[in-house]
């Protein structure tokens, strides 16, 4: 049926098939008729540009609204599809709340799928004076070159094998998060301070540093942690910060240097330098290694990357340095206060863990982290409730028909999944937190069926879709899983306070609430 819903772009593909299949021919008169027969792009439902404008000033009812707030406010206004106009430069965006225009979406979305939101990522790499990231923009670019970017590091990150890579670097690190726990939580209330997201970023700053960086910075380790991995920490929060103003709220950052877009440059500046100055450290170690014989059969990622092209290495680590802090902290912040608000489900998990383990002090194996289903369960259900974004970005990779309007090639498309995440149609008791609706059901279990059976795949993509999905889903997955697993190994985790309204949303979800869990050690 889609691709009868698809006009340009994939006609040659219809026109290929009706060569080979004499039916197929009617494919293309169907997919005509069918954007002949749908409303303009003009006629789609949407607030004017004056209206817009008005929305978000002060008194507006917009103003200061987080994202996932708007997004309801277009939804109930303008239904399941609308077009909010670009402001200040920015280009006009096609909401969609539907899960079957998803869908449509991503199977027309092509070999070079475009997702925008990264816009001033690419201003700034465009207007470097020293044109280093000229044909290399790396994965936040979009088009040919991103697909090859893409296709380059593919076979490099997305291996199963970074499993027995990092499994002892990451471990190191979380060792060093349970230690640091230890040190700040409160000697009488075991409970750590409101501020306790800045030590999950920690985290997750060093996890991705073992990969990005092929080494450990130090915040976790050290009380006065080397004053260039701080600096670096710093600018990674100044450029997510700034990535909402500059990206999602209207700004002439375009046309004048805006502070905002000052403060993103010149951070930006400083992880490209720090960068370099780490990546060029990385290539003096691995010559000495290799110039002592010290050969691995398994070379780390950046190894990996040093072997296509040095330029790809920084470029790479400063984008995954990007993609990969923010967004998996408030993955992390969100199955802790799952687990804390659901004490039994915590208890399950607690002993599927132990019984992977042969003594209570040993390491994870490779072969542990394979046979974990309640944990991978858990992660999924906390990813549904709490999801990382409120959705995806695309832009149609060939004229398309949505929700009955006309969609031209190329049109900015916001895909808004969060609501449907919370639906009790598709997920029964959708507000509770149950990990086993995710768990395969034997065939004569009676109890409660917490999924649809006819659920759309496309509601719940917590990664992406396609050839643009996360490049980071195999090393994240790692890393929660063994952040979690270790949690629960070494505390009785509780959150004693109020989890209503837990995230504001900006260009991603954030905590909302100061996350002072309760981190009781277990006695065995
Ligand atoms: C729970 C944590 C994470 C979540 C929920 C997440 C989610 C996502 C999503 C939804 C996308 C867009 C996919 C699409 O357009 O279809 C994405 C892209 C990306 N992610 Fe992640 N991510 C996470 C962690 C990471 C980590 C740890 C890294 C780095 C090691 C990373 C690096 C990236 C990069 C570089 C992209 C851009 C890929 C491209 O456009 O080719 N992410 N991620």
């Amino acid at each position: 049926m889609l691709r009868l819903t698809v006009k340009h772009g994939l006609r040659a593909n219809s026109q290929l098939a009706a060569t080979r299949n004499p039916d197929a021919s009617s494919y293309v008169q169907q997919l005509e008729s069918e954007w002949e027969g749908a409303k303009p792009f003009t006629e789609l439902p949407g607030p004017t540009r004056w209206q817009l404008f008005r929305g978000f000033q002060k008194g507006g009812e917009y103003h200061q609204l987080g994202m996932d707030d708007v997004m309801r406010l277009y939804k109930k206004q303008f239904g399941d599809i609308c077009l909010i106009p670009g402001l200040f430069g920015m280009p006009s965006t096609v909401f969609t709340f539907n899960v079957e225009t998803f869908e449509k979406v991503y199977r027309t979305e092509g070999q070079w799928p475009v997702r925008g939101g990264a816009e001033p990522v690419i201003h700034y790499r465009n207007k470097r004076k020293d044109e280093f990231f000229k044909n290399c923009m790396g994965l936040f670019g979009n088009g040919a070159e991103w697909g090859k970017n893409r296709s380059a590091v593919n076979p490099v990150l997305m291996q199963h094998r970074n499993v027995a890579i990092y499994l002892k670097p990451m471990q190191r690190v979380n060792r060093q998060f349970v230690n640091r726990i230890r040190e700040i939580r409160d000697k009488e209330s075991q409970e750590v301070p409101g501020d306790f997201m800045n030590t999950i970023n920690h985290l997750t700053f060093e996890s991705v540093a073992t990969v990005a960086l092929d080494r450990e910075l130090g915040l976790l380790r050290e009380a006065n942690p080397p004053p260039e991995a701080s600096k670096l920490f710093k600018n990674i929060e100044v450029l997510m910060d700034s990535f909402f103003d500059l990206g999602v709220r209207p700004s002439l950052y375009r046309y004048i240097p805006t502070p905002t877009y000052k403060k993103f440059s010149r951070a930006m500046d400083e992880i490209f330098d720090t960068c370099s100055m780490y990546v060029n450290q990385a290539i003096e170690r691995i010559d000495r290694k290799s110039s002592q014989g010290d050969s691995n059969d398994h070379k780390s990622v950046l190894e990996q990357l040093l072997q296509i092209d040095r330029k790809l290495a920084v470029v790479m680590a400063m984008d995954m340095l990007m993609g990969g802090v923010d967004t998996t902290s408030t993955a992390i912040s969100g199955i802790l206060l799952n687990l804390a608000k659901n004490p039994e489900k915590q208890q399950r998990l607690r002993e599927e863990v132990l019984s992977k383990l042969t003594s209570l002090h040993s390491e994870f194996t490779v072969e542990d982290m394979k046979s974990l289903p309640y944990l991978r369960a858990v992660i999924k259900e906390s990813l549904r409730l709490y999801p990382v974004t409120f959705g995806n970005a695309r832009s149609a990779g060939a004229d398309v028909v949505l929700d009955g309007y006309r969609i031209p090639k190329g049109t900015k498309l916001l895909m808004t999944n969060s609501f449907l995440l919370k639906d009790d149609r598709l997920y029964p008791r959708a507000k509770e937190f149950i990990p086993e609706r995710w768990l395969r059901r034997k065939d004569d279990d009676k109890s409660d069926v917490l999924m649809n059976k006819d659920l759309n795949a496309f509601i719940y993509l917590p990664f992406g879709f396609g050839p643009r999905m996360c490049v980071g889903k195999r090393i994240v997955d790692l890393e929660m899983e063994l952040t979690v697993a270790n949690l629960v190994r070494n505390f009785h985790i509780e959150y004693n306070y109020s989890t209503e309204k837990p995230y504001k949303c900006r260009f991603l979800y954030k905590p909302n609430i100061p996350l002072k869990f309760k981190f009781t050690d277990l006695k065995y």
